[in-house]
């Protein structure tokens, strides 16, 4: 489990994290999202004891990371995959890696398999990688020390689509078999498929989370009728909420039972009531991050 409380990380009178509490469960993939320069990578370097809180804390399994004893054995961390050292092969990462964690050499020949690193390839030098291919090597030395928590920025920038699916799977069953999985991600099809909870952030802010199912949960109703502008005066007289649909129709804050009732013996006929669709998770994190959005102007 990792737990945030509090945390703050200011650089000068610039607030990159404020205020940010969160926990990431045992047992369950948590995703995080945010646009560009929303705090994801700053939070993620607090957790993992490479950036100083300003105030709050942030924990891995009860436990400030700093204070870890051997903490590849507990969290497997990737931040920057680029971030390897480019003169070594990916067996030489991994070999170094395993003798500092204190492991058995032949978890080396495990985790590239695990990750389909080749042994051609894993006696390739990193700068000779491609970007999929340092991910890969990025999440192995991760794995390397067996641990219950991985932490991961953007892990599958640079996969390709089978990659993608490869570490969907990985991470699911390292979730069901206990793990607790962080990670970030612009993929935002992939964290619906993947993630069991989602956290979104916005200038710093926590702005959304919860389970999956209950952010894109849909809410309230549809109803359209042969009088709308009738039905809506009705209905907003009841107090609800009511958007005028682009394409016609209503959407109502309300269960379907409520609108009917209320439209019943009024003389309006209703030509169809349904429960709302899911906005789905790009529509969610557009509106929500809708304040931090850098439009592009096209020149
Ligand atoms: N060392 C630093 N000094 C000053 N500002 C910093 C520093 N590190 C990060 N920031 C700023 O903090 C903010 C949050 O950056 P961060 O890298 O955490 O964002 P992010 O959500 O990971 O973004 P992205 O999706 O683009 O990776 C940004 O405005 C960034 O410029």
């Amino acid at each position: 489990m990792i737990q945030v409380q509090n945390l703050v990380k200011t650089y000068g009178d610039f607030t990159a994290v404020g205020d940010v509490s969160f926990t990431a469960e045992a047992g369950r993939v948590t995703g995080f999202l945010g646009p560009n320069g929303a705090g994801k990578s700053t939070t993620m370097r607090v957790m993992t004891g490479l950036t100083p809180a300003t105030s709050g804390t942030a924990t891995v399994l009860g436990t400030p990371y700093e204070q870890l004893i051997n903490p590849g054995r507990h969290v497997g961390v990737l931040l920057d995959a680029s971030a390897q050292h480019a003169g070594r092969t990916g067996r030489e990462v991994l070999t170094l890696g395993a003798l500092t964690l204190g492991i058995d050499q032949r978890r080396v020949d495990q985790m590239l398999e695990v990750v389909g690193l080749t042994p051609k390839e894993a006696k390739r030098r990193v700068r000779n990688y491609s970007l999929g291919m340092r991910q890969r090597l990025g999440l192995a030395n991760a794995l390397l020390g067996d641990p219950r928590v991985l932490i991961l920025d953007e892990p599958a920038n640079g996969l390709d689509p089978a990659g993608i699916r490869w570490m969907r799977d990985l991470l699911g069953t390292f979730a069901d078999e206990g793990g607790t999985v962080l990670l970030s991600s612009h993929l935002l099809h992939e964290i619906e498929r993947i993630a069991d909870d989602i956290i979104v952030i916005g200038r710093g802010r926590i702005v959304a989370s919860g389970t999956k199912e209950e952010l894109l949960r849909p809410s309230g109703c549809l109803v359209r009728s042969d009088d709308d502008v009738a039905l809506r005066t009705l209905l907003t007289d009841q107090g609800l909420d009511v958007t005028v649909l682009p394409n016609g129709g209503l959407q109502v804050e309300a269960e379907t039972a409520v609108v009917g009732q209320i439209a019943a013996g009024t003389g309006i006929a209703l030509v169809e009531l349904r429960g709302a669709d899911s906005q789905g998770l790009e529509d969610m994190f557009l509106t929500l991050t809708s304040d931090d959005a850098r439009q592009e102007t096209a020149a």
